[in-house]
């Protein structure tokens, strides 16, 4: 199962969540309460190792927003919320990076219709911590998708249960408050998963 540990602003936590073997770390490059600069999070992917994926979080900006940040942070994937149209997933091809399509259920989630490289399906609003219906989603999404929205360590595994992704992505519940990361709570989270 592939974990992403999201909005992480803290080296400490970045070394928590690679020590305690996440698969993508994640920078929210937009306006939260979890906005890092790209120069910020430029500093903090330079601690993570090549087999962890670094990404950037972005929501409603348009291609050259996200393509400039991208490409000052140095994240090797790009995760967009909002609405975007299939043109601005094919603008930002060229970057040669991973693209991230997050959508609520009610898209199209069939991951690569716009040619994504993986699918996050999240809940109405994104980082919220809201719990949503994750059952909703089992046999309407597929390929490589992963699961968010008010997911911690002590509903993970049902969530797991409930949708069966792909991978899950979490940020809100290994916090102890909005946009403050608990190193404890991090490490709970992947021993949930891992079992
Ligand atoms: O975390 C944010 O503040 C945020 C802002 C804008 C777009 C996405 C954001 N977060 C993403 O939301 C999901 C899960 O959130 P949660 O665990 O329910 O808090 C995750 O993919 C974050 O990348």
């Amino acid at each position: 199962m592939f974990v992403k540990i999201c909005g992480l602003s803290q080296a400490e936590h970045v070394a928590t969540a690679v020590g305690a073997g996440a698969d993508a770390i994640g920078f929210v490059m937009t306006r939260s309460p979890r906005r890092v600069t790209p120069e910020r999070a430029a500093e903090l992917a330079a601690e993570v190792p090549e087999h962890v994926l670094t990404v950037g979080v972005f929501r409603g900006e348009d291609p050259e927003t996200v393509r400039a940040a991208a490409l000052a942070s140095g994240v090797r994937a790009v995760q967009l919320h909002g609405r975007h149209p299939h043109a601005d997933f094919t603008a930002l091809k060229d970057l040669g990076i991973t693209l991230i399509r997050a959508v609520d259920n009610q898209a199209d989630l069939r991951c690569g219709a716009y040619d994504e490289d993986l699918l996050l399906v999240d809940a109405p609003h994104a980082g919220s911590g809201e719990r949503w219906d994750w059952g909703a989603v089992r046999g309407r999404a597929s390929g490589r998708w992963m699961l968010a929205g008010g997911l911690a360590p002590g509903n993970v595994r049902e969530a797991i249960e409930a949708a069966a992704p792909w991978g899950v992505d979490v940020s809100s519940g290994v916090e102890s408050a909005p946009g403050v990361k608990d190193s404890r709570l991090i490490e709970e989270f992947l021993r949930s998963v891992r079992g």
